[in-house]
This record gives C-alpha cells, structure tokens and sequence, in this order.
C-alpha cells in the first residue's frame, strides 16, 4: 500500500499547489546549533539580548523567550536534551563528529507522536508506518547491512538510551524491530533539507503526510520551498484550499487517520515557528494526474539515479525518464563517448568511465575533506586535459579507452566542482590580498570560476531546453554563473563601461505581488526561455575565446551555450543566422580583451541574472531567496553604472 498526490483540478506551470505547512519536527544540523534558533530557524543576531540557551545541555539556543517556551518541552521531554548530555559525555572523538539531526529529528517525532495518540505497537508493525509516514523499506535496509544499516542500529540504541529515564515503557516490534528504528527509518525517508538561503542547509524538518506523500519522479512536475514564520509572530493559519488531494494505492486506514488528523491542525499545534514547506508546480498538470517532486540530483545517469533511489529510499523508479524506450535524448548524451555522438543510441556503457568517474569522486572529497582546492583543480583538469575530446574528426580514430564531451555527465560534474573550487580559490587569494601582491593569481582564478560556471550553465541550459525539470537546477546554476562573471567583471573594471545595451531585456516575467496565481502558460515560457538562449549566446560568442583562454580544456570547446558543433545528431536549440554560425566555428572571435568584450562580459552576467530571477520566480515564486538574491545583484549592477 503506497501514498500519493494527485491534482484536484487542472493546473498551469508556476501556482502553489499547497498552503505553507507546518512540520512535524525539525533539527537544526550540528553547525548551525550555535548560529541559529532550533524553534524558528531564524539566525540569532551577534550579541543579542534576547538570546538563551538550554541551561541543561546548553546545546540548543533560541532568539526569545517566545521560541524557548514553544520549544522546551519537546526538548527536554523527547530526550534530545538528555541525548546532547549523555552524548557529549560518552561519546568517543570519532563518533561526535558525525552529524546527529536524524537523531535529533527522530527524537521529536516520536514525542510528538505518541503524545497525540498517533503511535501504536500493532499499527507500525502491520503498516510499516508512523504517524501516516512510510518507513517502508526498513527490513530490507537492515537485512542488507552496510553503512545506513549500521547509522539505524547505533542511532536507534542512542535514541532509546535518550528516551530511557523518561519512557513508561519500552515497545517493541516483530522481527527485532524498534519503535527507535522506524521512526529513524521514516526520518531518513521522509525529511527533506531546509534551504531558506545560498548558503548551506540550515537543518532537516519532517512534515505530515500533506508534505510526506508526494513521490519521486526522475522528471518532477513540482518543486518546493522554505518559509520562516516571521520571528515573534506565531503562524496563524488562514488556508486556502490545496490544489492537490491524497491518492492510495491499496487500503490505508491507518494512513488516513494521520491524514485526518493534519488537516484538523495537528502539525501548527506542535511547531508554532518551525519552518514551513510549500509546494510548487513547474509543469502544467492536468486534474487527477500525480505530481512529483525530486528526491536527488536530476543531472545524474539513469544508473547512478536509480542506484541513489535504491540506497537511500530502497525503491526501484519506474517514471517516465527512467523507462522511456528508447532513452530519452539527456539520458543517452549524459552518458556516451564521444566517439559515439552521432549515434548515442547504440553507445555502450564502457567500464572504463568507472575509473573516470573514481577519480573525480577522489578530487571531490580532497575539495570538501581537504579544502585543498588547488589540489582538486589540477586533478580534474588533468584528467580532462587527458580525456576530454579535441576535434571530433579526430577522435573517430582515437584508439584511447574513453573520450569525454561537454556535455558527458563525467565533464558536468567537473565543471561545477571547477566552477566552485576556483571561486574559492579566488576568494581566499583576495582577502589575504591586502598588499595587492595577488593580483594576476586573482585575475586567472576569478576569469577560470567565471568560464567553468559559463559552460556549467550552457550544458544544463541545453540539457533544460529537452527536458524542462531540470528549470530548478539551472536557476541555481546561472544566478552563480552570473555572480562569478560579475566577480570577473570586477577585476577587468580598470575601465568601466558606461552603457550596455545588450543587458536590456524585456521579457515577461512573473508578478511580484503574489505567490499563489502567478500561473504562466508554457508556451509562453518555453518561448521566454528561447529568447534568453540567444542573447546568451550571442553574448559568449564574443566573449569566450578570451573566457576561454589560457585554459586548455576549455580551449577546446567552441562555444559553451550552443553545442552544435559537435555534431548533427546534437539537438539544436537555436536558429542561427550565418554569423553566428560563423562565429561558432570558432574562427573568427579574437582571444585578446577588447573594449567591447568587457561590455560584453557584463551583459552576459546580467543576461545570466535576468534569466535565473525568470526561473527562480516560477519555480519558487518571487519572494524566494534566489530571485531576491538576483533582484538585488541587478540593482546593485544598476547602482554602480
Ligand atoms: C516521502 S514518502 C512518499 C509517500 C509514500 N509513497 C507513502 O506511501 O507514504 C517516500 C517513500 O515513498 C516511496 N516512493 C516514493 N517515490 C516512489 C517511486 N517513484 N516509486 C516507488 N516508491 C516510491 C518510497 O518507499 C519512499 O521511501
């Protein structure tokens, strides 16, 4: 028996499918326990007065006396208070530094639970449920062993050791199962990172099932987004009715009893301020079709997707993306050899990307372990210099084991580990910088972040143009694209341009008054989408010969936006006019940095801007931390011309 959502009635691309919906328990991660409030998510300002903190384990702290009292009792009476004690005293070097809001989460789950009645021993043993939440999968995690069985074992034997002093008495299930182990089970299934700005995630929150029961799909057809309760003001609950209604495949009593229990306001009397979800839709979706969110990184193969799915959820995706026959035109160019574009359908998976693929994952951990992020840098580059193709003529005849093109998944993902390793490294330079002795070092790590987040942004963009969900991810890649050309821009600004005519756009775009009706018909979307794909190109065919410059692997590519140079079976997103297609034969845009490139690099940073505000505001309406970000990214550009 499984959950779903379904449409209620027939609606367009870009409307909230949901009202903001409360959780049912939050954890901030391990970081941000002493930065922010673990009631309402809000960063708790340097120095404020009203500031406090748990006087028991004084690992939690709140911004005011109205978040301390929503949020003590669940502390303490959930047993996390106990388990931040008993932990930070018991626990050995090596196991403190493991991250402990699943635990945490649990926790509060379970106390909130079963302080409304809504667990009981029979029903989670029969259902694989909790309070309406799937824990389905739990055996056959467990009977599989490995890593994530290991972090239920030893998380639930925290858990129970946690809830020991203040627990009447201890519940067991059938098959050595605990009450502990499932309610982890359906926290690791069922909670979802809370991102309220660029920065990293604040924490993980667990909603009910009008959040819980939304399903996978490779080619979602909505999206989601945080809401913090504003700080002091409890959410009063003023709904409008949801677009979306519960659909069960199989008889779900108890399911349906947590579902009643919800909507008569269950989740607002536990979490006063914990931070609210609200679901999106970024497809039209015609009445009593499922909607589907994403639970992992569409731009990713169709294997590494399903062995993703399989870890950490234990199901097998049959959606559309992942059964189509034959594959679809991403999947099939995310993972050929270059020798192959021209007929990707016959193309083998050769085992040697695996050792590709290896040593990418070895340059990712010493970025992120290490922060060694020159390190990382010339590990990926080389091993693009080493495999990514030069002329596609020539590589027909290559006896090499494996050639990469721009927009094989292995090249994908260096270009965004490229993109931010060597923003990094830009950004460190400059604040030891104070002497000005760094400046050509600066000059190059800032031109490689702005060229690698270019062609970053082209290969999703192209990717995006055939299969539309992947509109949330390039909204997030362009507005960094945009950032680094604009930290590039910043560095060539000697001489400022005074206009830039090419950064005029006036597209439609999405109100900004509300987040609710904002719907956009998708033919005109996809026609909007056409138009900033020109300008864009346009743009990069003047500026990226000198972008490019001076970094071989990038050298090699002829143009970052439009990749139909590499060849007819290559799906063509533009109408060129003979100049451009003249242009992208790469013959004719000079290397050296003209005056006109640098207006050009600008525009092509506001272009970027522009489009992923455009995005951002249907993905996630335009009071988001992205569109408010690009909002103010274009005024501040505005401001200094
Ligand atoms: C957040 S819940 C979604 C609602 C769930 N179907 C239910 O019955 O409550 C996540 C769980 O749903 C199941 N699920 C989600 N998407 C799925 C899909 N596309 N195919 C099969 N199972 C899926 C998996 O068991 C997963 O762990």
């Amino acid at each position: 028996m499984a959950m779903g959502m379904r449409a209620r009635e027939s609606v367009n691309m870009s409307e909230d499918l949901t009202q903001a919906i409360a959780p049912y328990a939050t954890a901030l991660h391990d970081a941000s326990l002493q930065s922010h409030c673990s009631s309402c998510f809000h960063r708790i300002p340097a120095q404020s007065p009203h500031d406090m903190s748990c006087t028991m384990c004084g690992s939690v702290r709140y911004c005011c006396s109205d978040c301390l009292i929503s949020d003590c009792e669940v502390h303490s009476s959930s047993g996390e208070c106990c388990f931040f004690v008993k932990h930070l005293r018991e626990a050995s070097p090596s196991t403190l530094t493991e991250e402990t809001s699943d635990i945490r989460a649990a926790l509060r789950l379970l106390y909130s639970l079963e302080t409304r009645g809504l667990v009981s021993s029979d029903s989670v043993s029969s259902s694989n449920r909790i309070g309406g939440l799937s824990a389905s999968g739990i055996r056959e995690v467990l009977e599989e062993g490995g890593e994530i069985a290991e972090g239920v074992l030893e998380g639930s034997l925290l858990m129970l050791s946690a809830r020991k002093s203040r627990m009447k008495n201890y519940v067991g299930l059938s098959n050595g199962l605990t009450i502990e182990k499932v309610a982890l089970w359906a926290v690791m299934t069922n909670s979802v990172e809370v991102q309220i700005s660029e920065e990293q995630s604040l924490g993980i929150a667990v909603y009910g099932p009008s959040f819980s029961w939304f399903n996978h799909s490779c080619c979602p057809s909505a999206s989601y987004r945080f809401v913090l309760v504003p700080q002091n003001e409890g959410c009063t609950s003023n709904k409008p009715e949801s677009c979306v209604v519960p659909v069960s495949k199989g008889a779900a009593p108890d399911a349906w009893h947590a579902w009643q229990n919800e909507e008569a306001g269950f989740a607002h009397a536990q979490c006063k301020y914990g931070p609210r979800v609200v679901v999106r839709c970024t497809k039209p979706i015609n009445k009593g079709d499922e909607v589907f969110i994403t639970y992992i990184d569409l731009l990713q193969t169709r294997e590494a997707r399903l062995s993703d799915l399989w870890s950490k959820y234990k199901f097998i995706c049959s959606c559309e993306r992942c059964t189509a026959l034959p594959k679809p035109y991403v999947d099939l160019i995310l993972n050929c050899d270059a020798r192959n574009l021209k007929s990707p359908h016959n193309a083998v998976t050769d085992p040697a990307i695996e050792d590709l693929d290896n040593n990418l994952q070895q340059a990712i951990s010493e970025y992120s372990f290490l922060d060694d992020s020159k390190a990382c840098c010339d590990v990926i580059e080389s091993m693009l210099s080493e495999n990514l193709m030069n002329d596609l003529q020539q590589e027909e005849l290559s006896p090499r084991k494996y050639i990469l093109h721009p927009l094989h998944h292995i090249s994908v993902s260096s270009f965004m580990i490229l993109a931010s390793a060597y923003r990094c490294s830009a950004f460190k330079s400059s604040t030891d910088n104070l002497h000005g002795e760094n400046c050509d070092f600066i000059f190059r790590m800032t031109k490689a972040a702005a060229a690698y987040s270019i062609v970053l942004a082209g290969a999703t963009h192209h990717l995006f143009l055939s299969e539309c969900s992947f509109v949330t991810l390039l909204s997030h890649f362009l507005l960094s694209t945009g950032q680094s050309i604009l930290d590039f821009a910043e560095c060539i600004k000697g001489e400022t341009r005074k206009n830039m005519p090419e950064a005029i756009f006036s597209f439609a775009s999405c109100s900004t008054n509300s987040a609710k009706h904002d719907s956009v018909r998708y033919n005109q979307f996809r026609s909007t989408c056409e138009k900033f794909g020109k300008h864009l190109l346009s743009l990069s065919l003047q500026c990226w010969p000198f972008l490019a410059q001076g970094l071989p692997c990038l050298e090699k590519i002829k143009n970052p936006i439009d990749f139909s140079w590499l060849g007819p079976a290559i799906f063509q997103a533009f109408q060129l006019s003979e100049e451009d297609s003249f242009n992208l034969s790469g013959k004719h845009a000079p290397a050296t940095l003209i005056e006109q490139q640098k207006e050009c690099i600008l525009s092509l940073a506001v272009c970027c801007i522009t489009y992923s505000k455009y995005l951002a505001s249907i993905c996630y309406g335009p009071e988001h931390y992205l569109a408010n970000r690009a909002k103010d990214l274009l005024e501040c550009i505005n401001h200094v011309q």
